[in-house]
């Protein structure tokens, strides 16, 4: 019997892991499918494109969602009804004051997004898993990996929110300020554009979730990591999610 197919992702149980990536870029996928055993295209639709395969014996699959946190939660929402346990965010982020090539584990994210109001109200915390928190810390130190830990930002809006004056002199009046500037004095460290959204719907949903980023962009310097370095380190966040996810794992099987 033909197995249903969820609705976008156009994959069905049989064919997603439990423990899923989601990556923003489908070039990610390439990267990933180098480092796991028996990766394999599953579908493409859209801007959605998952491989599955696995990592070291776990069961993975990883999935492009493309830009944008309503895009990401409608793979989520089609994952929770496949059964998925795990959604680990392996993206890239501005950062603020964190080193270019740093990774970020993000500790909460404030929700500047449109679409996590829709499932839980505003005053409540857009926090990560805490296992999956602590197993991802542990492994990212074990691998003597550059790491930063903190809060974030997710906004929709990429041109006024985090790079809003990218063609000098010719745009409208906007805030002198953006958020990023306003919230930086008490600890904000990079944003993105699904992470808050990603933690408050898989919250909903009883998902476990949790969001390790890549600071491409410097938005204090305007600078950004050059292909070849920012493709090395993709590789560098390919691996070490997948590492995290085999260390959740098998610290759970003892
Ligand atoms: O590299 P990904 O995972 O796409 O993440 C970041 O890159 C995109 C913006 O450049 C947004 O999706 C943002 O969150
Ligand atoms: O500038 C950037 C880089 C990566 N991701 C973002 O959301 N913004």
């Amino acid at each position: 019997m033909t197995q249903k197919k969820s609705w976008y992702l156009k994959i069905s149980s049989q064919d997603c892991a439990p423990n899923v990536i989601l990556v923003g870029d489908p070039a990610r996928l390439t990267i990933f499918a180098q480092l796991m055993e028996h990766a394999q295209e599953i579908a493409h639709e859209r801007e959605f494109k998952t491989i599955t395969g696995t990592y070291k014996n776990v069961p993975v699959s990883v999935i492009a969602v493309g830009i944008g946190a309503p895009a990401a939660l409608i793979a989520l929402e089609e994952l929770w009804e496949l059964g998925v346990e795990v959604v680990v965010r392996a993206g890239t982020g501005m950062s603020w004051g964190v080193p270019l090539g740093n990774f970020i584990l993000v500790q909460a994210a404030a929700r500047n997004e449109g679409i996590s109001k829709d499932y839980l109200p505003l005053n409540f915390p857009a926090v990560p898993n805490i296992e999956l928190f602590q197993t991802f810390y542990e492994t990212l130190r074990r691998e003597g990996a550059p790491l930063s830990c903190g809060i974030i930002l997710t906004s929709d809006s990429f041109y006024t929110d985090l790079f809003p004056h990218h063609v000098e002199g010719k745009h409208p009046p906007r805030p002198s300020k953006t958020l990023l500037e306003q919230y930086a004095p008490f600890g904000l460290i990079s944003a993105d554009m699904e992470t808050a959204a990603l933690y408050i719907a898989a919250q909903y949903l009883g998902i476990k979730s949790l969001s390790l980023l890549l600071a491409t962009v410097d938005g204090i310097h305007k600078q950004m990591l050059d292909n070849d370095k920012r493709i090395q380190k993709e590789q560098e966040l390919a691996r070490l999610t997948l590492e995290g996810i085999h260390h959740y794992h098998t610290s759970r099987e003892r």
